[in-house]
């Protein structure tokens, strides 16, 4: 009897998708490219909170690294039996693309191409010259995107070979570059590109000054990582609450939210941020902005030695490899140990949202088209879109923005288009020019020797430049 009942119900729900194929709304296969990511666990944990709006009954960690994806497999399998989900959830872990893609309804995307050894050198490199190394800003950002682009576009044709009605969810860094180089080599691949950082702004934010921000329709443009809000309005009390949260910034100090409780990193960026809207008031800037309005007091307080990679390897890697020998070891007590906020929720809330049609609102990097008027058609903003079972659909800004931010954007998207150039064409002159216009750099001086630098630090992660 249940058996049949399950099978009227895997019936009944399916729904028309992309090529007039029938999109399945249950029973559904999800994937995880980048599997062993330190991120997984905290995926895992939203996805079994969201079984009921978004009922998945095989999960795949696909990655190219065995140890680590096996690492992922122990600790994932470990938490579907706490969960009593062993037996509703088949758990399988591959190396192999076509027998993790074939079949798959979604596939959420989060690889680091090269791996915290790589972002090391990306951090440690420019500050050789005395220059902002950083995960996605700067020209550490520039040597991360030249690997990851590879890495992605290869997910990518996978997807649309294997699986080419499937969702994908990518959040792989540095985004405005990877989305970039999709957009010209896949125009039609259903994905969707997001970023967290808007929503810990907020949830920091409401946390620290008492607001609910699932009350809160924003409106903020930008590139990612690179953004202003410029109203924050909130259904509770049916107006804008943004001038009150900047007046509130001026005299009192965010602190950290419990998900990034203790790290010193966050916290000045959350000072920076108050800097930020000091000198240049009425927006609430995104924190990454840091790194292009002030780059010379992020190398005055870094240490060139020891960097925001040795600050995650040392706490995040080592913790995860942790709860993977605990798990083997069937050690008793509190194994799991992983907080990273709303992450997790913040991509379940995306895929339940095309799944069931919801229309809810996210902030997603997509091709401009028009949604900030006075900026051109074919750069990737970020900017809040409303998503669906057609995907997403972008706001219109309906406004033209300032100077100040436009110039910085425009800046900042011709180096950034010249880099993904550069990918595409084997240019080193064009890589040349995008490390020259990067908001970070002062010179063609360090700007070339960095290029050299990274060329040999990177190898074969990098497409040969001539
Ligand atoms: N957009 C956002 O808001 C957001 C937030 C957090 C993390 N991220 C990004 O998520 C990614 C993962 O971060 P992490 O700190 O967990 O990194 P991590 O190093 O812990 O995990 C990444 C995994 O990707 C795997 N991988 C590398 N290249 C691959 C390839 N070509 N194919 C398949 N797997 C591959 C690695 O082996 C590793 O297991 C990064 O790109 C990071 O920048 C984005
Ligand atoms: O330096 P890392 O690897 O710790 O973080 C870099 C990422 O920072 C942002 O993500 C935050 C996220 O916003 C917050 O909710 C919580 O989960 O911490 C994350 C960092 O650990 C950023 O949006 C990502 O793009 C960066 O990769
Ligand atoms: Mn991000």
């Amino acid at each position: 009897m249940i058996g049949v009942f399950s099978f009227l119900l895997y019936y009944k729900v399916e729904s028309k998708g992309k090529d007039g194929e029938f999109m399945k709304t249950n029973h559904l296969n999800v994937v995880i490219a980048g599997g062993g990511s330190t991120y997984t666990p905290g995926i895992v944990q939203a996805m079994i909170s969201s079984r009921e709006r978004f009922p998945f009954s095989s999960l795949t960690l696909y990655d190219i690294d065995e140890a680590r994806n096996d690492d992922m497999f122990e600790i994932i399998r470990y938490m579907l039996k706490k969960e009593a989900l062993s037996n509703e959830v088949d758990l399988y872990q591959t190396t192999d693309a076509q027998e993790a893609f074939t079949g798959a309804d979604f596939i959420f995307s989060q690889l680091r191409v090269g791996g915290m050894k790589m972002r090391e050198l990306d951090e440690k490199i420019p500050m050789k010259y005395g220059l902002v190394g950083q995960e996605t800003c700067g020209l550490g950002g520039f040597s991360y995107g030249l690997r990851s682009i590879k890495g992605l576009l290869e997910i990518v044709s996978y997807v649309d070979h294997y699986a080419s009605d499937a969702w994908l969810l990518n959040y792989t860094n540095p985004e405005t570059l990877v989305s970039e180089a999709v957009r010209r080599a896949f125009p039609d691949v259903k994905m969707l590109n997001a970023c967290d950082m808007t929503i810990s702004i907020e949830e920091t934010i409401a946390t620290n000054y008492g607001y609910d921000r699932k009350n809160w329709i924003p409106m903020y443009y930008g590139l990612n990582h690179f953004g202003w809000y410029t109203s924050i309005y909130d259904k509770s009390v049916d107006r804008d609450v943004l001038p009150e949260i900047l007046e509130r910034l001026e005299n009192e100090r965010l602190h950290v939210a419990d998900f990034n409780a203790g790290d010193d990193t966050w916290q000045e960026a959350w000072d920076m941020m108050r800097l930020m809207t000091k000198n240049f008031p009425g927006y609430l800037p995104n924190n990454y902005l840091e790194y292009y309005l002030y780059p010379n007091r992020t190398v005055e307080h870094t240490d060139p030695n020891y960097t925001r990679a040795n600050i995650v390897m040392d706490g995040r890697e080592k913790q995860t490899k942790e709860m993977a020998r605990k798990v083997r070891e069937q050690e008793k007590g509190e194994i799991l140990d992983f907080n990273f906020g709303e992450h997790g929720n913040y991509i379940m809330d995306m895929a339940a949202s095309i799944l069931n049609d919801n229309h809810d609102r996210f902030m997603l990097i997509v091709p401009n088209k028009g949604a900030i008027p006075n900026l051109r058609d074919d750069a990737m903003v970020e900017v809040p879109a409303y998503v669906g079972r057609t995907g997403a659909e972008p706001i219109s800004l309906r406004f033209a923005i300032n100077d100040f931010h436009k110039g910085l954007m425009e800046a900042q998207n011709a180096a950034e288009k010249l880099l993904v150039d550069a990918y595409f064409e084997h240019s080193y002159q064009k890589a040349l020019q995008a490390f020259t216009l990067n908001q970070t750099v002062y010179s063609a001086d360090p700007a070339k020797q960095i290029l050299d630098d990274f060329i040999k630090a990177n190898g074969d992660y990098w497409p040969e430049l001539n």
